[in-house]
């Protein structure tokens, strides 16, 4: 709703006002021609129209009212045509014949809407009909006043003539003025609208006055917990300390909170108790407490949903920043986006169906994200399932790249494949919001619990004849 009124509800408010003030001098003027038949003329003019007005203001608010009533349900309707017409949907789409489907959906829903507006609209506007009577009514009583008057010589047919003219205008000049005021009042609900979200409090901030970034890159986790709007804790009582420059490997079943973990660590949330700090010794940092781009400069990820810029390759890599051409180099090879790079699709093809591009498989994309990673050159570097979509000869030289770009940074790799946990110096298991393991490879294969289980499992399905999977 924001959105939509931002293109026109700042203008369209200061045309608003300049009628409503046309509205208001040409009124007082009428008022003023209406004063030669009689002082009284105007002032009764105005009584008889006043709960006109006053109702066809209700009537313009009702209007507003359906509006915001509606706007989830204009949403749902947008959403729809959004899954009908998007590029990332139509696969699905066409597959389960999926069109007709939502276009009954959106039809049913509109309609469902238009009927409500419709049924309202008819009863406020028959509402008005009794106070359109009356100011009828009033407005023929003054003309018979004044047909009256001319009849018995006081006036003249020039007067008649011109009372008559001046008492539609004066009608016409008000009921304007109750629109305009309608109106008026619906663009200031939209800015009040748009002020109450602009200021709404949520969404993490940084410091007012910043702490400096310890030199030690530590992190320590003091019985952290999290958990999404109304949902149970996706994370409970996690303490834990990653020593700068260590590669730490994060396993677990789906859902136990690896994906959640990261996110706190780059500080899209703010843990619901317990608190993250990074550093060491006297230099210990809340990372509240750090100036938050300061903090997300120094670290790169290559997301698990890594996002595709529909942008040529080089500015999906440099995202903004000055080009360093061996930096860009080192990012394009150690991601293996030299392969991908062929005499017709080069740095600077432009990528996406969006403005007729180019468009990569998912492997080439997650290269992509990677090379932007690299590029970056950050201390901290998160990989969540960066190599999901790559083939295994690239997966593996990939995580040759990884290994030699994780010495010297704390780097945290969320992976659903243990082999690639061999780069780390250390494993941490996740289970339901908990860590139920933490130690090398060999040691927790060693201690035969649920990490030497999910190695074992694995190990199984590369072997010639795996067990039946249970039934
Ligand atoms: N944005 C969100 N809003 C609400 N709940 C969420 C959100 N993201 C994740 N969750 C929930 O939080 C829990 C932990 O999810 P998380 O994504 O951290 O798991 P994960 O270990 O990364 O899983 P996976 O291996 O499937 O990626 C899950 O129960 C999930 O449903």
């Amino acid at each position: 709703m924001l959105q939509d009124g931002a293109s026109h509800r700042p203008l369209n408010l200061l045309s608003t006002l300049v009628y409503a003030l046309r509205n208001v001098v040409a009124a007082v003027s009428v008022a003023a021609t209406l004063l030669l038949v009689g002082w009284w003329v105007p002032l009764v003019v105005v009584a008889g129209l006043l709960p006109l007005l006053s109702r066809q203001m209700q009537f313009y608010r009702l209007g507003w009212s359906l509006f915001i009533q509606n706007t989830p349900e204009a949403r749902e309707v947008n959403y729809l045509s959004r899954v009908a017409l998007r590029h990332e949907y139509a696969k699905e789409v066409r597959l389960y014949g999926l069109a007709p489907h939502l276009q009954r959906e959106a039809l049913t829903r509109t309609r469902a809407y238009q009927d409500t507006l419709r049924a309202q609209r008819t009863r406020g506007l028959l509402a008005l009909l009794p106070f359109e009577a009356l100011s009828l009514l009033v407005t023929g009583g003054l003309f018979a006043f004044v047909v009256a008057q001319a009849q018995a010589g006081r006036v003249g047919a020039g007067s008649v003539a011109l009372v008559v003219t001046a008492l539609a205008a004066l009608r016409q000049e008000l009921s304007g003025l109750a629109e305009m005021g309608s109106i008026g009042t619906q663009h200031l609900s939209w800015f009040a609208k748009l002020d109450a979200f602009l200021n709404a409090p949520g969404g993490v901030q940084s410091p007012a006055q910043p702490r400096p970034l310890p030199a030690d890159g530590t992190i320590t986790l003091e019985h952290v917990s999290f958990a999404y709007r109304d949902q149970p804790p996706a994370l409970q009582d996690v303490t834990l300390t990653i020593p700068a420059g260590q590669t730490v490997a994060i396993v677990g079943e789906n859902g136990a909170g690896k994906s959640t973990l990261i996110k706190l660590l780059l500080r899209y949330y703010d843990p619901t108790a317990g608190r993250i700090l990074i550093g060491t010794g006297a230099a210990q940092t809340d990372l509240r407490d750090l100036d938050l781009q300061m903090w997300r400069a120094g670290v790169a990820a290559v997301f698990q949903d890594f996002a595709r810029f529909e942008w040529t390759l080089r500015e999906n890599i440099l995202l903004g920043q000055a080009q360093d051409d061996a930096r860009l180099n080192a990012a394009v090879q150690g991601s293996g986006l030299n392969t991908v790079l062929t005499d017709t699709r080069t740095l600077d093809t432009r990528l996406g169906q969006a403005f007729g591009g180019a468009d990569l498989s998912g492997g080439q994309w997650q290269k992509l994200a990677t090379a932007r990673a690299l590029y970056k050159g950050a201390r901290v570097l998160i990989l969540d399932e960066p190599t999901a979509a790559l083939d295994p000869r690239s997966e593996a030289e990939v995580f040759g790249t990884f290994a030699a770009l994780a010495r010297g940074r704390t780097t945290l790799l969320v992976t659903h494949r243990l082999g690639s946990v061999l780069m780390a110096d250390r494993v941490l298991v996740m289970k339901a919001g908990q860590i139920i393991e933490d130690g090398t490879h060999a040691a927790l294969l060693a201690r035969g619990g649920e990490y030497a289980d999910l190695w074992a499992l694995q190990a199984r399905q590369y072997e010639d004849q795996p067990e039946p999977i249970p039934a």
